[in-house]
C-alpha cells in the first residue's frame, strides 16, 4: 500500500481519511471519524456491538460505541497521535463490512435520528 500518511506520526487528513476508507458511511467531526448505524432494534445493535468488539480486540484498536435505540453511534481515533491513523482507516472498513453482513445500513454524513443528551448541549 501507498504511505499516505499527511505527517511523520501518521496523522492524516479528514479528506485522505475519507478516500482512504472507501465507503460513504463515515464524516469527520471534530477530528475524530464518526459514523451511524441504523440498527433499528436495540437487539439488532447489542449484536452489532458484539461483532464490532470481537474485530476491536483483534485489531488492538478500540471504537467508542454507544448503543442507543434505534441507532448505534461510532468514533474512532488514535489517541497517542491525537488524529485519524492507518489504524482507524483498517477498523472503519472493517466495522462498515459487520453492517454490511447484518444489513444495516448508515445514517448520511453521520447524522444521529436521537436527540442528543443533555450532556452533549
Ligand atoms: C497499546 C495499545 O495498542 C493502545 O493503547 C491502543 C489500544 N486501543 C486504541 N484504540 C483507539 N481507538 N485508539 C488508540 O490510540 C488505541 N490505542
Amino acid at each position: 500500500m501507498a504511505d499516505t500518511a499527511d505527517t511523520a506520526d501518521g496523522r492524516m487528513t479528514s479528506e485522505t481519511f475519507l478516500a482512504e476508507v472507501g465507503t460513504p458511511n463515515w464524516s469527520v467531526v471534530d477530528g475524530r471519524a464518526r459514523a451511524v448505524f441504523a440498527t433499528g432494534t436495540f437487539a439488532t445493535g447489542l449484536h452489532f456491538v458484539a461483532l464490532v468488539g470481537e474485530r476491536a480486540e483483534a485489531a488492538g484498536h478500540h471504537p467508542d460505541l454507544e448503543l442507543r435505540y434505534p441507532e448505534v453511534v461510532v468514533s474512532l481515533v488514535t489517541h497517542d497521535v491525537g488524529g485519524l491513523t492507518t489504524k482507524d482507516v483498517r477498523l472503519a472498513q472493517e466495522i462498515s463490512t459487520v453492517a454490511a453482513g447484518l444489513g444495516i445500513q448508515a445514517r448520511a454524513a453521520g447524522a444521529s435520528a436521537v436527540p442528543p443528551s443533555p450532556a452533549e448541549t
